[in-house]
């Protein structure tokens, strides 16, 4: 594994396929300018808007979806996740809520279908059924080892509050965890932060989170804040909560050095 720098893309997503593909290649643009190798997209980057309309464009969704990173990463040169977007269930009517790595010669890396489903209603007065429309994936998630950029763990969104599941990607050997998201506003500002830095801290792993932020649609707010942050729970890059890129340096001798300091892993009894 090797230093290099890491982008954790912040967008507002819409309802309009075309528009979100723009503004996703506009802000890999901007990263790969600014020298990132590793470039993470947000839960739902190609589409946000009511589960209805997800479903009725689900086929169109995922196609243009995964030829969009196919054809990013190729022409950039970089390995990109694709945050989120969902790939219909064959004959279920419901869809996987997918994540994607893919290299720079456009091949796929690793898959993940989300397994915690946002069901909840939050004090805001708004209401999530996510399970409505989507299957849960029945997987634990992989880590990709990538000789040059370490040990890649992916994860989406609500996952990021059940820590065993990051315990399970720190059990395969994970250097870095992806939580692309597009976390309510109002759950965010309390628990985002928070939540990531902890995920960081106790496994002793860079965690880059990208995020959705502002309205993406009627009454929906994301928090934003897209983040990188080092194995010892430091911030080391935060979007703030405009579209945009966080871009952090990915480092193995700060690895090994937080994992000397706070041996923590080599302490597990469960
Ligand atoms: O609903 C939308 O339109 C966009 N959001 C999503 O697609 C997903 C599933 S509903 N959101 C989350 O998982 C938020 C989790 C979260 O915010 C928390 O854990 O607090």
């Amino acid at each position: 594994m090797k230093s290099y720098l890491a982008a954790a893309i912040q967008m507002t997503s819409v309802p309009d396929l075309q528009k979100n593909l723009a503004q996703a290649e506009e802000l890999i643009d901007l990263a790969v300018r600014q020298g990132a190798e590793l470039v993470g997209l947000p839960e739902n980057f190609s589409f946000m808007g009511e589960e209805k309309d997800k479903l009725a464009q689900g086929n169109a969704i995922a196609q243009a979806t995964e030829t969009f990173l196919q054809k990013m990463a190729q022409r950039f040169q970089v390995t990109i996740l694709g945050g989120g977007f969902p790939i219909p269930v064959d004959s279920s009517g419901k869809v996987y809520n997918t994540a994607l790595l893919i290299n720079a010669n456009g091949q796929e890396l690793a898959r993940y279908q989300k397994v915690h489903l946002f069901d909840v209603n939050v004090p805001d007065g708004n209401t999530y059924q996510e399970s409505s429309t989507v299957m849960a994936g029945l997987e634990l998630p992989p880590v990709y080892a990538s000789p040059e950029l370490g040990k890649i763990g992916l994860s989406i969104c609500y996952d990021v509050r059940f820590p065993e599941l990051y315990r399970h990607l720190s059990n395969q050997g994970a250097d870095i965890l992806f939580v692309p998201a597009a976390f309510t506003a109002f759950t965010g500002k309390d628990h985002w932060q928070v939540l990531l830095q902890s995920r960081a801290i106790e496994n002793t792993c860079y965690v880059i989170a990208p995020a959705q932020t502002g309205t993406n649609y009627d009454r929906r707010q994301t928090h934003g804040h897209a983040m990188i942050i080092d194995p010892w729970g430091v911030i080391l890059a935060d979007a703030g909560e405009k579209p945009g890129v966080a871009i952090a340096e990915i480092k193995p001798t700060r690895l090994e050095q937080v994992r000397r300091q706070m041996p923590s892993l080599q302490h597990r009894v469960f």
